[in-house]
């Protein structure tokens, strides 16, 4: 619950009372960021989004004490003249909406650049025209490749920071050809961030850009076939997951090789939050997020998954957990992938003091508690009933 004392800043100031204007508010991220807000703040929140089930519990009933600090507004922005009043009624504006699965780049590239690109334009149109401050979702895979990928495997320098390390003002974006499909998502979302970044510089639009770094926990996109189409591919904690949940190995794509950070929702979301009540530090910089500790190839997070998940479900783990399977058979023509991904947290420090405090082991232990307790009666319920043919 919202304390009554009066919060401050980190330059000790007071913080007044926001209304924030949050696009894609039902999402995963949108959901634990209105959660947050409502619960530690004053301010008021105009969700936008299509779909508004990961946020039921914030929106029902009436009689929850910050009822009338969250308004649901179910709106698509890619066609809805509401868009701009709903800014223009706003202090500041977070857009977060997007389509952000792998398995859509490559697929559906056209809804993906649509969805990253041309949606986000009037969002940012509608910011710089009306003075308004904006918080913009872009994404750690901007930098694509890292540099060091391209060194032969034996090569020392492969262990060299400097061949790896992505930095938000210092690092190139490395993207596959136009064929690899996959980099339409990354490519959409450089744009979007350099449009940002160009009303900033010449029509002085105040703006903040974050670049998640696989940010993971509960309510991340769906489990298929429970809430979520049967043959849709989210995600990979939703993907490992489900797998998990039905007994079933773990696929790894193209040998589980790639190296992800993965970073605890509620800590990023304390970020996020830095970020809102800071203005002063956080107008003008893009910053990463994430958690540089957190490193694992794929193949060792499904291990520490099948580890976690067979203590939290008290069932032992199969005795084959994984399988090898290729990124054309998985997520089709087109397919490429990010290497590697170590943010530096150099300007994040400097600028909000945010340091992720999560373990690996630790947020791998609270999500799959919650993904055991949310669908293991649904998936027995659903693979007992009998097929049809
Ligand atoms: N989760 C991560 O680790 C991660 C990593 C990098 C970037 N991001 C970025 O963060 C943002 C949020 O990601 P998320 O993980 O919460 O994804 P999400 O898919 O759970 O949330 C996105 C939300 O936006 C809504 N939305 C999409 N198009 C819309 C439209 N036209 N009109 C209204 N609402 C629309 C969706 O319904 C959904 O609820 C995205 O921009 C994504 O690219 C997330
Ligand atoms: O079942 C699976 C699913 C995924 N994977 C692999 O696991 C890795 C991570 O996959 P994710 O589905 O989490 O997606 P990625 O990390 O590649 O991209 C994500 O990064 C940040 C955001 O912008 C997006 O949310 C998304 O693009 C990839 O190497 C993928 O090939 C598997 O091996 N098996």
């Amino acid at each position: 619950m919202a304390s009554s004392t009066v919060r401050v800043d980190l330059d000790g100031k007071p913080i007044n009372q926001l209304t924030i204007c949050m696009i894609g508010a039902g999402g995963f991220i949108g959901s634990h960021l209105c959660e947050k807000i409502l619960n530690e703040t004053q301010h008021k929140i105009l969700a936008l989004d299509v779909y508004n089930d990961k946020i039921k519990h914030l929106l029902e009933p009436d009689s929850l004490s910050w009822a009338g600090r969250i308004q649901f507004h179910r709106i698509n922005i890619k066609h809805d003249s509401r868009l701009e009043g709903l800014i223009k009624m706003s202090d500041l504006t977070i857009n977060l909406a997007a389509i952000c699965t792998p398995a859509d780049y490559n697929t559906r590239p056209l809804d993906t650049i649509y969805s990253n690109f041309v949606d986000a334009l009037p969002v940012v149109k509608y910011c710089s025209e009306n003075g308004k401050r904006l918080i913009h979702f872009s994404t750690c895979e901007v930098y694509g490749k890292t540099i060091g990928s391209f060194l032969p495997k034996d090569s020392p320098l492969r262990q060299d920071p400097a061949y790896y390390m992505l930095k938000e003002d210092a690092s190139p974006c490395i993207f596959g050809s136009i064929e690899k499909q996959r980099w339409s998502y990354a490519c959409a979302k450089q744009l979007i961030e350099r449009l940002v970044y160009a009303e900033g510089a010449e029509n002085g639009l105040e703006f903040t850009i974050v670049r998640p770094f696989n940010w993971i926990g509960p309510r991340m996109d769906f489990i298929p076939g429970v809430d979520g189409p049967s043959e849709g591919v989210p995600r990979v904690l939703a993907c490992f997951s489900n797998a998990l949940l039905r007994r079933e190995p773990l696929k790894l794509v193209d040998g589980g090789e790639s190296q992800r950070t993965f970073v605890y929702i509620k800590d990023a979301i304390e970020a996020v939050l830095l970020m809102i009540e800071n203005p002063s530090r956080a107008n003008g910089h893009i910053f990463n997020v994430g958690n540089p500790n957190n490193e694992v190839t794929v193949r060792q997070l499904a291990e520490m998954m099948t580890a976690v998940y067979a203590n939290v479900s008290g069932e032992p783990a199969l005795e084959k957990p994984t399988v090898d399977v290729s990124s054309k058979e998985f997520y089709g023509e087109g397919y490429d992938d990010s290497d590697k991904r170590i943010p530096d947290m150099t300007i994040i420090n400097r600028q909000l003091g945010w340091n992720p405090k999560t373990s690996l082991w630790d947020l791998l232990d609270s999500t799959l508690t919650y993904q055991h307790k949310t669908y293991a009666e649904a998936i027995k319920k659903m693979m007992s009933q009998p097929t049809t043919s």
